[in-house]
């Protein structure tokens, strides 16, 4: 046991040049933890305020020295002398001391440092590392990762609506024999793309953003780049798509590769690709306020794929009870951010498990170094982390650290391959 005896935050860049929190806890023993945070651009419009400085003259507004005042002035002298054990007990006194439901006053990105560093502190009390501090004997699964290999929507200007295609390697043994594969096929994309005189610049995330025709040509391109790697799509790799679609949702309809459409035609086109195409996981098809679309949508291809809420549940335990009672989903995305601290996200985890629904631990489109969520993912034993595509040091570090992980548990480590998608392969 260990008490808290100094907490210290600092605005630090994230991948995208903008400020963001780091804090660092110091425990009695001398242990540390230091936790930075990322920050999202297609942003749910439910998600725990993100505080920013407003003041024009720094970052253009973006600064987080409010944020930094608030874990050094407010939260700093709360929870030092409490016990870096006590994670659960630190992260309400921060939600208490805050007061607001969407912790605007203190801001998230403040609390999720404190919440974050403080369990980093702790498993180096224990001298364990983090996911096991997590997940204690259980946590030795390795995730299927989702590979955002080309970029559109808020995140790129290839022109594509869709935010993010994915590639999930998942007819491997090893996480590390997935990642390679991973790696693989980008630069077989990469070489495609060079070929046909196409841009090989990339997105936030590090995928590709060329500017290709749409959706369905977006795809080919993959499904090619899998092939020409020696790979079979379907059987070694799935794909995946994140639409981002509140970034394309005005006044009720879609507006979706130049044309109006409501959800049911939303729907069909989803319907129209998976006839085409191997993909296996859907994420935010429909906006973050279209319920009954959304019914609609899991009603209909629920036992075929992996349908995704992000911005629709905020990682936001309220949120998510009402899709789950809906049948909005048959899954979950997890962002950190999104709802502030550790422990709320320990427990939105803990529920999706209860009903059934997959969790797939995220980042941002604007990262830093910081490979907490990879512990997470392990911890938790979600089964599946998506960090963007494996390149770009920022979303490449997520990858990397789960390598390590998968050697440090050696033969106990197990890949959560095909298993997290069983359900929908009948
Ligand atoms: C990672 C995502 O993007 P952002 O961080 O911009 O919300 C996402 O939408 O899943
Ligand atoms: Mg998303």
């Amino acid at each position: 046991m260990s008490e808290i005896i100094f907490v210290k935050a600092r605005e630090i860049l994230d991948s995208r040049g903008n400020p963001t929190i780091e804090t660092e806890v110091v425990l009695e023993s001398g242990a540390v933890g230091v936790a930075a945070v990322p920050s999202g651009k297609s942003t749910g419009k439910f998600e725990a305020v993100e505080l920013r400085d407003g003041d024009k003259s720094r970052f253009n507004g973006k600064g987080v020295l409010n944020a930094v005042r608030n874990v050094n002035e407010v939260i700093a002298e709360n929870i030092i002398g409490m016990e870096a054990q006590d994670q659960y007990l630190i992260d309400k006194t921060m939600i208490d001391l805050d007061g607001t439901p969407n912790k605007s006053k203190l801001g998230a990105n403040a609390i999720l440092s404190v919440s974050l560093a403080v369990a980093r502190a702790q498993a180096n009390e224990l001298g364990i590392s983090l996911y096991k501090y997590l997940g204690g004997l259980n946590a030795n699964l390795l995730p299927v990762p989702q590979l955002n290999i080309l970029n559109g929507g808020a995140h790129a200007d290839s022109g594509l609506d869709i935010q993010e295609f994915l590639i999930l390697p998942v007819n491997f043994t090893s996480f590390k024999e997935a990642i390679r594969a991973g790696a693989e096929i980008y630069r077989s994309l990469e070489s495609i793309l060079k070929k046909k005189g196409y841009s090989v610049g990339i997105g936030d995330e590090g995928g590709f953003a060329p500017k290709v025709k749409n959706t369905e040509e977006a795809l080919s391109l993959i499904v090619e780049a899998i092939t020409n790697a020696n790979y079979i799509a379907g059987k070694d790799i799935f794909l995946g798509i994140d639409s981002a679609s509140s970034g394309f949702f005005k006044d009720g309809y879609y507006n979706f590769e130049g044309a109006k459409l409501t959800s049911k035609e939303m729907i069909d086109f989803y319907e129209n690709l998976l006839s085409k195409f191997p993909i296996i996981s859907i994420e935010d098809g429909l906006a973050e306020e279209d319920w009954d679309g959304w019914i609609e949508f899991t009603k209909r291809l629920g036992d075929k794929i992996q349908i995704i809420g992000d911005d629709l549940y905020v990682t936001n335990i309220e949120r998510f009870s009402k899709g789950v009672e809906l049948k909005a989903t048959n899954s979950i995305l997890i962002k950190l951010n999104q709802i502030g601290t550790l422990s709320e996200t320990l427990k939105v985890i803990q529920f999706a498990r209860f009903n059934g629904f997959n969790a797939i631990v995220s980042h941002r489109s604007g990262e830093t170094a910081d490979a907490f969520i990879s512990h997470l993912v392990v911890g938790m034993t979600t089964g599946q982390i998506k960090s963007g595509a494996p390149a770009r040091m920022e979303r490449v570090e997520k990858y990397n650290e789960l390598i390590r992980i998968e050697e440090e548990l050696g033969e106990n480590a197990r890949f959560a391959g095909i298993n997290v998608f069983k359900k929908f392969l009948k």
